[in-house]
């Protein structure tokens, strides 16, 4: 094809209309029969998402750089693995946490992708000739180690590699939230790989770290690829928090969506993280605490016990962080508002991974903005850093207080006020509450101006009268008609009680938007070494104030939201107002999950491959997502599969030819749910035994748990302890903090053991299952193994 172009302008124009056109190409191409199969038969998925198959097709017939941002749980390892597994080539992957390494390399080796592990520290010079012979698939290396010790292997292994991939790669950004200057040396991958494709993956990015990742890593025309922000599969739920933790965490968590479910409960600090971790574990729900304060031993420990379904909630800081690859969290609870839409963003990006629907509900006081506030008050930020994390609060309290969507709040911060709301059946408390009721008034409210002149002439007196010298609170007290003694003087002051038809933090955030139009102005200043601020009347305040024009804009939501309640005479919404409960309670199963009754049918069956899938994990010694993620088991659930041509025929979701090593123990358990086999309430114990026997390295779970615990922390690979990536950003503002209420002494609840008849005989007819099984198909699904031997007695040989 030939181009004739005037100008550079025309140039521009015919490279984007080429680049379209290719990218058009690689969306209309679709995926051919054996990438299918390598699909299938490697990663146990039917087909690829759109996105994937786009960048993928660009890897292994382009060979051409790409830029993805694709939102959590799309699916971004598939694009960095696919290709070496079809191509029979090698990925490099550079990723910044060990632990998150750790994961992948087994995972993959448990399904015989052969994958190894290159850190700085590496001692053992086998693994690297065992790599550059080619021993390797997927090759997962720290960014320290890619530039230092190991940066000539990529040039050794240069002809073999499919491509190299950059994890996480908003850490090379200073502009992101997570930057990591080790990244920054990735800036020489280029030099040392010319024409391999190089792939840079995250899920948060916005234009400028975008832009950044590009240019450090010099990539060549790429193609950018972004699947949009929003998480379709998770609800979002925002409630004022009562007095009582416990009536708001403790009885969510014993409701029926969430007993015996993943769930993470972030906190604003390590103190409140204790205290909230001392009530739910006084009341019998089995948690585990964590943070920085906590050793690096402590936290693998509990890490690991959470990822392995032995404790269902964790109770956290922001320590506990990126690299958390567990797909089946159901519920991410913030007790405290976060401090900006990014890390909020993140939290909740942890829940739902796997696409089943998940909830993330927020507790939050005015308090936590007063909190904020005070620790970048007290923070080293320059001045241009402070108006940037105000502005982050300023959203997040928008966020807070909005009566509009909430899904669209998030999806305007990220993608621009242009975003549309995908409008969802089940969306956020909002959609909620607008779907039935009556705030419309409020909804209407919303970007219009209003008439603030006569507060905000009152406001801007009363602090006049301190003259600069005290803090918002005291010109309040005067307004309210607070009788302080420390306002003692102006007790008959003519604004005394002025403003007592508004609450307090009416004032306070009508002074931040006084702040805002710079009528208003508060600094930083310190006495006998104690740090506080002072709010003084600007000059531009006072001009405002003398010349009796009015004030008028739009206010926040979080003022919109204090006059509305103020106007309707109710008190913001708590748990027991007339907002419907997000919960419900009534259908408890009890207090903890191990109390709950035993459910026939179906819900007993898949308790039942649960427990088969903790065994089969617990001995293979990887998280049991990884052997069945929840579609799976719900889909062995549904299908009933009683043999092997029947569970392969189920096309199970993520079960690759290696899992169907562990087809046996589910049909097994599917078999004995339809009376094919007798119920055995010892067999746990004896596979446990057996499983054992076989290999004596595997102990109980919990021992397991605690050999990981114990190797990870003593950096077991020869790398360098990451105790850094785990303290970075947690905000350590104990001091301020205000006290919870911590309820002590109550008993915790005790087990009680579920016990379920035990038939004498195998029966193969009359099946007491509610689903109907004929005679003949009966006779076709005999049992695969003999029942007399217990499970996990075979000998295997997956690697
Ligand atoms: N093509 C597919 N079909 C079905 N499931 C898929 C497919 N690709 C990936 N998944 C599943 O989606 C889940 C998330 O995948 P993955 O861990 O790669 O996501 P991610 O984008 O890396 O998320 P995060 O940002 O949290 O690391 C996994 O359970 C994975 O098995």
């Amino acid at each position: 094809m030939d181009f004739e172009c005037d100008d550079d302008d025309e140039l521009l124009k015919v490279v984007e209309q080429l680049e379209n056109h290719t990218d058009d190409l690689n969306v209309a191409v679709k995926p051919e029969p054996h990438h299918l199969e390598c699909l299938q038969k490697n990663f146990g998925h039917l087909e690829f998402r759109p996105m994937q198959w786009k960048v993928i097709r660009s890897i292994i017939e382009d060979k051409r750089d790409n830029c993805c941002i694709m939102s959590t749980g799309y699916g971004k390892s598939l694009c960095f693995q696919f290709p070496p597994v079809f191509s029979n080539g090698i990925a490099i992957i550079i990723s910044p946490l060990i632990s998150l390494m750790q994961d992948q390399v087994k995972s993959l080796n448990l399904v015989n992708i052969k994958s190894c592990m290159l850190g700085s520290a590496q001692t053992n010079r086998s693994i690297e000739n065992d790599v550059l012979n080619g021993e390797y698939r997927i090759v997962y290396a720290s960014p320290e180690y890619i530039s230092g010790s190991g940066s000539d292997l990529i040039g050794k292994l240069k002809d073999k590699i499919t491509v190299i991939a950059v994890d996480e790669a908003h850490c090379i950004s200073s502009w992101g939230s997570d930057f990591r200057p080790k990244y920054l040396e990735l800036k020489n991958l280029r030099q040392n790989a010319p024409d391999i494709p190089i792939l840079a993956v995250t899920a948060t990015a916005s234009d400028r770290v975008q832009q950044d990742i590009c240019t450090i890593l010099k990539l060549k025309n790429p193609q950018i690829i972004c699947t949009g922000f929003d998480r379709p599969n998770l609800e979002i739920l925002v409630r004022r928090k009562t007095k009582d933790p416990w009536d708001d965490i403790g009885l969510l968590l014993r409701s029926k969506f969430l007993v015996g479910v993943s769930c993470i409960v972030y906190c604003l600090t390590r103190k409140a993280t204790d205290n909230i971790y001392e009530i739910l574990n006084s009341r019998g729900i089995k948690c585990g605490s964590y943070h920085a304060g906590k050793t690096q031993h402590q936290r693998k420990e509990i890490f690991d016990k959470f990822i392995r379904d032995e404790i269902n909630v964790i109770v956290a800081t922001v320590a506990f962080g990126m690299g958390i690859d567990k797909s089946d969290v159901r519920c991410v609870i913030h007790y405290g508002t976060p401090a900006d839409m990014d890390g909020y963003y993140q939290e909740i990006g942890r829940a739902g991974r796997d696409g089943v629907p998940s909830k993330c509900i927020l507790f939050y006081s005015d308090g936590d903005f007063e909190m904020h506030r005070h620790f970048r008050m007290n923070s080293r930020m320059s001045n241009k850093e402070m108006k940037r994390a105000e502005d982050r609060a300023t959203v997040m309290k928008d966020f807070i207080y909005t009566k509009q969507c909430r899904r669209l709040k998030i999806l305007q911060y990220f993608d621009g006020p242009s975003a549309q709301c995908p409008k969802l059946s089940v969306c956020c408390d909002n959609c909620r509450t607008a779907s039935t009721s009556t705030t419309k008034q409020n909804i209407d409210d919303i970007n219009k101006e209003l008439d603030f002149s006569k507060d905000a002439k009152t406001l801007i007196d009363a602090i006049s009268i301190f003259d600069g010298f005290s803090g918002i609170s005291k010109p309040i007290a005067v307004l309210r008609g607070s009788k302080l003694k420390t306002i003692e003087r102006y007790h008959n002051h003519k604004l005394m009680g002025s403003g007592k038809h508004m609450p307090e933090q009416y004032w306070k955030i009508l002074a931040d938007s006084l702040e805002q139009q710079e009528l208003l102005q508060r600094q930083q200043s310190k006495a006998d070494g104690f740090g506080f601020t002072t709010i003084k009347v600007t000059y531009r305040g006072k001009e405002w104030a003398a010349s009796g024009k009015p004030l008028k804009f739009v206010p926040s939501e979080q003022l919109l939201h204090l006059m509305s309640s103020e106007r309707s005479s109710t008190k913001a919404p708590t748990s027991s107002s007339s907002i419907k409960p997000l919960y419900d309670t009534s259908t408890s199963y009890g207090t903890s999950p191990i109390e709950r009754a035993p459910i026939k049918g179906d819900e007993q069956l898949k308790r039942d491959l649960i427990m088969v899938r903790a065994m089969i994990a617990s001995r293979e010694g990887t998280m049991p997502y990884k052997i069945a993620s929840e579609p799976a088991i719900d889909c062995l659930v549904r299908t009933k599969p009683l043999n092997m041509q029947e569970l392969r025929e189920a096309k199970v979701d993520g079960f690759t030819e290696a899992h169907y090593v562990f087809g046996p123990e589910f049909l097994k358990c599917i078999q004995r749910s339809k009376g094919f086999l007798p119920e055995s309430s010892t067999e746990n114990v004896e596979s446990k035994a057996m499983t054992t026997a076989e290999n004596p390295s595997n102990q109980t779970s919990s021992t397991t748990t605690t050999e990981a615990s114990k190797s990870l922390a003593k950096s077991d690979n020869g790398f360098e302890d990451d105790d850094e990536l785990f303290l970075s950003v947690e905000i350590d503002c104990e001091k301020i903090e205000k006290g919870l209420n911590v309820e002590k002494s109550v008993p915790a609840t005790t087990a009680k053991k579920i016990t379920r008849p035990i038939p004498k005989r195998v029966k193969y007819e009359n099946s007491s299952s509610d689903e109907e099984t004929s005679p003949a198909k009966a006779q076709s699904n005999l049992p695969v193994q003999d029942s007399s031997k217990p499970v996990g007695i075979r000998k295997r040989n997956i690697f």
